[in-house]
């Protein structure tokens, strides 16, 4: 079930009387959060996706590290508060330091800023025991609070689902676009279409799918086994009218990567094509 959200189209004659006026999406400005006075962010991209473990977190990292090749301006948003994994990815365990300004990202070795609920922690490892509203509030201070400075992209790690982060960060952050992470199972079809639809409900494009998992290369023959099934991902793209942006296999190479908390020297080749 969604909220009572109005998807546009209003005009200020038809919001007169309308029932839904006082919270209305046609009237997303006003839930926008402030962005920091020290943060000029172009382009805000989501990453999300319909259910947990796909690789979501995989891909927003290796869509930043796309990006700061070519030369951007890069931060990552970790809105994934309950299962942060951005920072260690990095091999971040600092904490971040802040003024009366704000907080400031980490800055990882290839430059990009960084911030996430783990930096802000004294143990890493204590699990965040909030409830949603809570949560929320958080990650809207990673977008009011901390000092972006000039970034050309901030990509945001959503928490999988469709539940309070996602919407808060749908409704408060100037989101121009997601991209929607998935594997090749049964249950994606319709799991990838709820992510989708929330998207549409709030106004957000959403700018394609990542297929990840989609098989293994075998080290011996080179035959690509896939272990999930077959992709009925073209489908589900084509039924949606979004754009396939990429198919990853299971690769060991970025699983250790990733292991190795070098993920700022990391390439994922099978999303270099991506335009943002
Ligand atoms: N294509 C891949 N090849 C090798 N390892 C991968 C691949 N995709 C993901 N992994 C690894 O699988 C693990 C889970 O991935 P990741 O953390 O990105 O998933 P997630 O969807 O963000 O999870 P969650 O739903 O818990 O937030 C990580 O250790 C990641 O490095």
């Amino acid at each position: 079930m969604s909220e009572e959200v109005n998807n546009g189209g209003c005009t200020e004659e038809s919001c007169a009387g309308c029932a839904h006026a006082g919270n209305c999406e046609s009237k997303k400005e006003d839930l926008r959060a402030p962005a920091n006075a020290y943060s000029n962010v172009k382009k805000v991209i989501g990453v999300i996706s319909g259910k947990g473990g796909v690789g979501k977190s995989l891909v927003t990292a290796s869509l930043a590290r796309m990006m700061k090749e070519k030369g951007y301006n890069v931060g990552i948003l970790d809105a994934d508060i309950t299962g942060p994994s951005i920072p260690k990815m990095y091999g971040i365990h600092e904490q971040a330091k802040g003024t009366e300004e704000g907080i400031y990202p980490c800055i990882a070795k290839d430059g990009t800023r960084i911030m996430s609920v783990n930096l802000l922690l004294e143990d890493e490892d204590a699990p965040v025991i909030w409830r949603g509203p809570i949560i929320a509030g958080v990650v809207t201070q990673f977008w009011s609070d901390v000092i972006w400075d000039d970034l050309d992209y901030l990509f945001v790690d959503m928490p999988p689902g469709t539940g309070d982060v996602p919407l808060t960060v749908f409704q408060s952050l100037p989101v121009d676009g997601v991209v929607i992470v998935t594997s090749p199972q049964d249950l994606v079809q319709m799991i990838v279409k709820k992510a989708y639809t929330m998207a549409r409900q709030m106004n957000i494009p959403v700018l394609g799918i990542v297929e990840n998992y989609s098989y293994v290369k075998c080290p011996d023959c080179g035959k690509e086994l896939r272990i999930f099934g077959e992709s009925h991902i073209d489908e589900i793209a084509g039924e949606l009218g979004v754009p396939v942006l990429g198919r990853m296999p299971i690769d060991p190479a970025i699983a250790e990567v990733v292991e190795e908390e070098r993920f700022y020297e990391a390439k994922n080749p099978y999303l270099d094509e991506i335009e943002l």
